[in-house]
């Protein structure tokens, strides 16, 4: 694993979005994993500015697959995840659409939606760059602490910590769903390249737990460390509990620019 300390939220977006760029030019039909949420939004307004000027990537032969789904939503409620990516990325870059997936949180089967969007990630070639944030509690997209390692995409239902830390989405109500749709962490694990980025000290002891503190489904984002090729971009606020931030400076100010994440 890779841990990468940077100065601000601002520094760990703008390198989230290069990976993302440089990805994209290399291979222009790659597959993002999206994740929705606050922590990559700098990143998704840096990619869409850079589009805007002309200066991004065509994504348009790009697929992309959400991380999660609140179960319950009304189709196109704004706080769908669905539709929160389309408003924050999606909707202003020229990528098509119907290549834009999230799990069918209104399947009447939804073990059997869990099933077909794993499918559908595998028939896409398997996801290149999944995006990631973590919860304060250590979640994972929404896999709560006590979440299989090898859990695959499935309902799941969410703690009163993240309902609460989410009600900021929902005009501080209780009005977040108690259900969601979540790819596992099995599933998560799939992808070729893992970036997790972070920022605030209310992420300081998700991040030190999952990046140094043991392996267990007591912090889902532990899972991390299981993952031959996972990023982790955090600022200094969020890194502030790391033991060995000393080692991740040098190793990071010794590393060739070429190199990328
Ligand atoms: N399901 C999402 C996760 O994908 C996100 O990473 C996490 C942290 O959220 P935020 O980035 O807003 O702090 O919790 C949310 O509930």
């Amino acid at each position: 694993m890779e841990v990468v300390l940077l100065p601000s939220a601002d520094d760990a977006a703008r390198m989230l979005a290069d990976a993302i760029d440089a990805l994209v030019r290399r291979r222009p039909d790659a597959v993002l994993g999206l994740a929705t949420g606050s922590s990559p939004l700098l990143a998704y307004e840096e990619l869409v500015d850079r589009h805007r000027r002309g200066s991004g990537p065509s994504y348009a032969a790009v697929r992309a697959f959400l991380l999660d789904e609140y179960v319950g939503l009304p189709a196109g409620h704004p706080q769908s995840y669905r539709a929160t990516i389309e408003r924050e990325l999606t909707g202003h870059l020229d990528i098509d659409p119907r290549n834009v997936h999230a799990p069918d949180a209104g399947a009447e089967d939804l073990t059997d939606a869990g099933r077909r969007y794993d499918a559908a990630i595998a028939a896409a070639g398997g996801v290149d760059l999944q995006v990631l944030g973590i919860g304060t509690d250590g979640h994972l997209a929404f896999n709560e602490p006590g979440s299989s390692l090898a859990s695959r995409t499935r309902l799941k239902t969410l703690t009163s910590r993240t309902r609460e830390d989410n009600a900021r989405f929902f005009g501080g109500t209780g009005d977040v769903p108690r259900h969601v749709m979540t790819q596992g962490l099995g599933t998560i694990l799939e992808a070729r390249h893992l970036v997790l980025v972070a920022s605030g000290s209310g992420k300081a002891t998700a991040i030190a737990a999952a990046v140094e503190g043991p392996l267990t489904a007591s912090c889902p984002a532990s899972v991390l460390q299981l993952h031959p090729h996972a990023t982790v971009l955090v600022d200094e606020a969020a890194g502030s509990r790391l033991q060995r931030r000393d080692y991740y400076r040098e190793t990071f100010m010794g590393k060739p620019a070429w190199q990328g994440l």
